[in-house]
């Protein structure tokens, strides 16, 4: 599971998040939507501990993310808006390598299997990652999540600049992590895959979650008008 309290990130005077309480159970998606600069990579970023909190806390699996970073990226996936891969190895072996690195060995077979849970198509398993598109690199990533047994996968912008049937794959795939009891945080600007793949969903503005519900409460025309109104604040307060 995921968990921050009273998450907060400053840079100066300025605060890119601002008290974050968030809690994302296993099986559970949560799709963080916000205007660009609304703090949604910060979030990713402390979850990561890429960068150090400010105050507050964030934990992975129960374990604190600044106190034991090792432990709690053993926990989890992040999968970036653009997941950098060997370019000359193929995906077999692109696999085996960040594995390696986990200390993890599979055989042959086995990371087949995983590319295959990924979805990525068997033609491609020997091919170079140069040749892949964003679409077939997530779906490595994704096979890594599963490799790994995953307990969180962390998305950024995952589908921005895929077209709609990668997209859609790519929300099927997510959903299917979902069920293997997987907690996602996913940070988006797709409000449709955000509604279609979500059970949970967080509008942020300013560093601030000022919504927060579970999808099925809103439809997405609500959903999309809530977003519309939340960046038109953004706009007014420049
Ligand atoms: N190192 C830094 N120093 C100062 N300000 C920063 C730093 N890193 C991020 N920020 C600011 O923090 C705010 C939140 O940034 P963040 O990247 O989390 O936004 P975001 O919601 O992910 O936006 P986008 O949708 O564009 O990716 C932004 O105003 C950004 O300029």
């Amino acid at each position: 599971m995921i968990k921050t309290t009273n998450l907060t990130k400053n840079y100066g005077d300025f605060t890119a998040l601002n008290n974050l309480n968030l809690h994302i159970k296993e099986g559970e998606i949560f799709c963080l939507l916000g205007a660009n600069g609304a703090g949604k990579s910060t979030t990713i970023n402390l979850l990561l501990n890429f960068i150090a909190p400010s105050s507050g806390n964030a934990f992975i699996n129960n374990v604190d993310v600044a106190k034991h970073s090792k432990k709690t990226k053993s926990f989890l996936t992040y999968i970036p808006e653009n997941l950098t891969l060997y370019p000359t190895l193929t995906a077999v072996e692109n696999l085996d390598y960040f594995l390696g690195i986990g200390g993890k060995t599979f055989s042959k077979v086995e990371l087949e299997h995983f590319l295959t849970e990924a979805g990525l198509q068997q033609e491609a398993f020997y091919k170079r990652i140069q040749y892949f598109s964003k679409g077939m690199r997530q779906k490595v990533g994704i096979a890594l999540a599963i490799a790994k047994n995953s307990k969180v996968l962390l998305l950024d912008e995952p589908t921005s600049g895929l077209d709609p049937k990668s997209s859609n794959e790519f929300g099927a795939l997510i959903k299917k992590m979902s069920l293997n009891k997987v907690a996602i945080l996913m940070a988006t600007h797709d409000i449709f895959r955000a509604k279609e793949i979500g059970t949970h969903i967080g509008i942020m503005r300013q560093g601030v979650l000022i919504h927060s519900f579970s999808s099925d409460e809103i439809s997405l025309q609500d959903l999309e008008k809530l977003y519309l109104e939340t960046m038109n604040l953004n706009e007014v307060s420049k």
